[in-house]
């Protein structure tokens, strides 16, 4: 349990936009999840704001196609999840598409506090994982790594992939932070909810429209 957990479980649909144009009004602050396709965004979503059927998960990879857009009970606060990125089975016009919606949410999205940057703790770092490090560290913008599906390894390994992607953001120089995540066995639920609560709520207090009796 943290402070925050009623925060994240009041998560809800707003809507699903095809692009920056039709997401919601561009004002506080909100935070978005990227990662290829079945890296296990969905999931991480769901096990964050403790809702079964919040983001969509699927065995299918590829099911988040749209930039999904969800609202939390404090003024303002969004949560994202963004397109996954590498789906093989859609036609590569299409990934072209998508990927330039995406990377103009990413390049134009004002409100954007910072990205959750999820992979499979198992196949971390891909090309699309060095890139949108690179976008990070040009347009400094803070990532926090998720390692998901923590439970398919042993603890040590577990930890030293942890380990060996930290010292990567810092190499690169990129604004950031890892941590291990699993939704099977809860492995850093808390630490996730205390990140986007640092980043949501108390790293912008400004943000917060103060009530009239204040
Ligand atoms: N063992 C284990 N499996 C997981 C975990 N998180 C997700 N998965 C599985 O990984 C697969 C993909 O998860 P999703 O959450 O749908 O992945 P996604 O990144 O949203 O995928 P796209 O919709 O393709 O973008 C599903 O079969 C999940 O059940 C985890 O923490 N542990």
């Amino acid at each position: 349990m943290t402070p925050y957990d009623s925060i994240f479980q009041s998560a809800h649909f707003i809507k699903s936009a095809e692009k920056l144009s039709q997401c919601p009004l561009d004002q506080g602050v909100e935070v978005a999840f990227a990662g290829r396709s079945n890296a296990g965004k969905s999931t991480a979503l769901n096990t964050l704001t403790n809702q079964r059927k919040l983001a969509r998960t699927s065995k299918t990879p590829g099911r988040t196609q749209l930039i999904n857009c969800f609202g939390l009970n404090l003024d303002d606060r969004r949560l994202i999840d963004l397109p996954g990125y590498g789906f093989a089975k859609v036609p590569i016009e299409m990934k072209k598409v998508w990927q330039a919606h995406m990377q103009d949410y990413l390049m134009n999205r004002r409100s954007l506090a910072g990205v959750v940057l999820v992979m499979d703790i198992r196949h971390p770092l891909k090309e699309f994982d060095e890139m949108m490090l690179d976008w990070a560290k040009s347009n400094n913008m803070k990532v926090h790594v998720l390692l998901t599906k923590s439970d398919k390894l042993k603890r040590g390994p577990a930890k030293s992939t942890q380990l060996s992607v930290k010292q990567t953001l810092k190499k690169q120089g990129v604004d950031g932070s890892v941590q291990t995540f699993s939704a099977l066995n809860g492995d850093g639920v808390e630490e996730l909810r205390i990140k986007l609560a640092e980043w949501l709520v108390f790293d912008n207090l400004d943000s917060i429209p103060l009530s009239p009796n204040a």
